[in-house]
């Protein structure tokens, strides 16, 4: 009778009513796909959270503690932090590891307590780093769960954090209940605890140190092209004598830049390869993904070469990615994956964009793939530019270079194939997302027919009567800079005028010296970068303002382009025949340490229609002055505070790491 009414008091009807509200706030959650759901959901936590701070009060107060109460409590607060982490991995695929991880560390906790029990051994004393553990594990927790759509980087952040710190807790249990069994006793003293927290940091400040310099020194020193390579060059083969089996046209446009991506891929009958620096599951990012899923459903090959650094902030745990990845037909391969243990070869990055279909057509330039570039986005853009190359069907087509070129490129040690586990796979996020796609696909077509239609590119692209491609050397750490010594050959060479368009331009002295040596004997050389004030890119706008003498120096004519958005277009106009497109900056990164690839067209009505392209942005620039007041427009009063702010860290770190920017 008396059990009975231990089961059924106050605060134990608490307790089940805590464990009753779990699987409400689970379906809540899951169906949260409105704001009403998502509130609701937080709203039962919110009750269960209550209930648990009101049980332990009432049974006190009301002397109703029991010894089945002392059992169910723990349970139902363990079984709410589970069913927590269960709804985490709703949104985030990443917490299924989180919740794997947590799962472990409780079973082996409640082993070790089950065999310390048995043994008579009691603790004495507070485990702090207990404690801490489950604060920081419920703030992450929370984080997650109370702020939706948090940037990727952040939440991934959170998770490896949380990881982290249940890893190091593990390990002090560890050898605190080796102390306990060992000895009988284990010393949770502050004193030991204050020496062991300092020897910590230690360690902490230590790793940073080597972690940064690690990154940092490889890349101190860049290569000079070996005489093998300077004896390949040959100017002329970057022409041709008659018409080639190309085509190509320049796409200017960021809707139609989104469109002809979306005609290619449901076009595409066998193949499709999209290499692409940074990707992110934003409006556009979405619509390729949609547009790629359904092509692999529908049979095509689709293989996609990702940044392994930008693969870490908008893929790894991105549920559209996933659902992308799990898609049959589909592969993956990142590039040089970001890897902490690794940082001596952090710096190298692919940063090619292109994207081929079959041995038909393909896409080449600047354009990375989100809404800054891709799609008329409110509020996202930046002005750049693809070249579309159609190949009419003759063995000479550049297409084969590219398709090869990409076979050499994924061939290399430093890119894998990304695998996951099955868990990821058939997490409810994975399949919502991939639902999600297949719906917008559906969308896609009925709201924008016109971009699934198959059109003659014939019709709408230019003769050509050769197209060379260019690019680095394979393989990480600093590249001799063929991609710049062969531009600046070409430049040379053909000793006409030339305009050289460039988002940023950052230079080693060995640059500045090409640069120099070109306007001694070419003096009709100009260079289009943006103004301080219109550069998009933090690192670009400061170097610039920093080096703009040395640049000016060099002979080079300069404008400086401020238009409505940042300008982030890389192509080069060689005298009237030789146009060069794609994803090369005139800066250190570009030259030394990236993988680039830029299309170099030998066509007369290709180069007048860059031409034309190229005067329109001329238009809003001007000729950069010797010397300006940059610097103090830099840090001006219309400037927001937090880009001050960032500037002037660059500002003081630019002399130090400037070949890194
Ligand atoms: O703006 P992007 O896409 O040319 O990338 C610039 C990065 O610094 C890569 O080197």
């Amino acid at each position: 009778m008396k059990r009975t009414r231990e089961y059924f008091s106050i605060p134990n009807l608490m307790g089940y009513f805590r464990i009753a509200l779990l699987p409400v706030f689970l379906l809540l959650y899951y169906r949260a796909d409105s704001k009403t759901f998502y509130l609701a959901a937080l709203l039962v936590l919110a009750v269960s959270f209550l209930t648990d701070f009101l049980d332990g009060k009432i049974a006190r107060k009301f002397n109703m503690v029991t010894d089945f109460g002392k059992i169910l409590d723990p349970v139902a607060d363990k079984l709410t932090q589970g069913g927590i982490a269960v709804a985490l991995t709703f949104q985030y695929p990443l917490t299924v590891r989180l919740l794997v991880f947590f799962l472990l560390k409780e079973l082996y906790m409640a082993v070790m307590g089950l065999i310390l029990m048995k043994k008579d051994r009691k603790i004495t004393g507070a485990l702090w780093y207990g404690k801490a553990c489950t604060c920081i594990l419920d703030a992450g927790i929370l984080l997650l769960l109370f702020v939706p759509n948090l940037p990727l980087l952040v939440s991934n952040a959170v998770i490896y954090l949380l990881m982290a710190v249940m890893a190091v807790t593990w390990g002090m249990y560890l050898l605190f209940h080796i102390q306990m069994l060992t000895t009988g006793e284990a010393d949770s003293g502050r004193t030991k605890g204050k020496r062991r927290g300092l020897l910590i940091t230690g360690i902490i400040i230590l790793a940073v140190i080597s972690f940064v310099l690690c990154a940092i020194l490889p890349y101190r020193r860049q290569p000079e092209v070996s005489s093998e390579y300077m004896e390949s060059f040959q100017a002329d083969s970057f022409y041709g004598e008659g018409i080639s089996a190309d085509r190509a046209v320049m796409i200017e446009d960021n809707g139609a830049a989104l469109r002809e991506r979306i005609r290619l891929i449901s076009q595409a009958q066998e193949r499709i390869i999209l290499s692409t620096y940074e990707m992110r599951s934003d409006t556009s990012g979405m619509q390729i993904m949609a547009a790629l899923r359904a092509a692999a459903l529908r049979g095509v090959q689709v293989e996609l070469l990702l940044d392994g650094f930008a693969f870490w902030t908008q893929v790894e745990g991105n549920p559209y990615f996933y659902a992308l990845e799990t898609t049959d037909n589909v592969e993956i391969i990142v590039y040089n994956r970001a890897n902490v243990l690794t940082p001596w070869k952090g710096m190298s990055r692919m940063h090619e964009k292109y994207i081929i279909a079959d041995d038909r057509v393909y896409l080449a330039g600047g354009r990375n793939t989100f809404d800054f570039f891709l799609g008329d986005q409110e509020g996202h853009k930046n002005y750049d530019r693809d070249v579309l190359v159609y190949n009419t069907g003759g063995a000479d087509s550049s297409v084969h270079d590219l398709v090869l070129h990409f076979e050499e490129t994924v061939a290399q040690k430093c890119c894998s194939l990304w695998r996951h586990g099955k868990l990821l796979e058939n997490s409810a996020s994975v399949k919502r997302a991939a639902a999600e796609l297949d719906r917008l696909y559906v969308r896609m077509q009925a709201e924008n027919p016109q971009q699934f239609e198959a059109i003659d590119y014939a019709d709408v692209t230019f003769p050509v009567n050769h197209i060379s491609l260019v690019s680095n050397p394979g393989g990480l750490y600093p590249k001799e800079p063929w991609t710049f010594w062969t531009l600046c050959q070409l430049i040379k060479h053909a000793d006409t005028e030339t305009i050289i368009h460039t988002p940023y331009i950052i230079c080693n002295d060995y640059m500045y010296d090409m640069f120099t040596e070109i306007c001694q004997k070419n003096e009709n050389v100009m260079l289009m970068t943006n103004a301080p004030s219109t550069n998009g890119n933090y690192f670009g706008a400061v170097d610039y303002v920093l080096n703009k003498e040395k640049i000016l120096d060099t002979g080079l004519k300069i404008l400086e382009y401020s238009g409505n958005y940042s300008y982030h277009g890389k192509s080069i106009l060689i005298g009237d025949r030789l146009s060069a497109v794609g994803s090369f900056n005139m800066d250190i990164k570009s030259a030394y340490q990236n993988t680039e690839l830029m299309v170099v067209i030998d066509s007369r009505e290709v180069n007048d229609q860059l031409e034309d392209i190229f005067l329109d942005y001329q238009r809003e620039a001007c000729p950069a002055a010797e010397s300006g007041s940059e610097v103090e427009e830099l840090f001006s009063g219309d400037v927001p505070g937090r880009t001050r702010m960032v500037r002037r860290v660059i500002m003081w770190l630019d002399p130090w790491i400037r070949f890194l920017m």
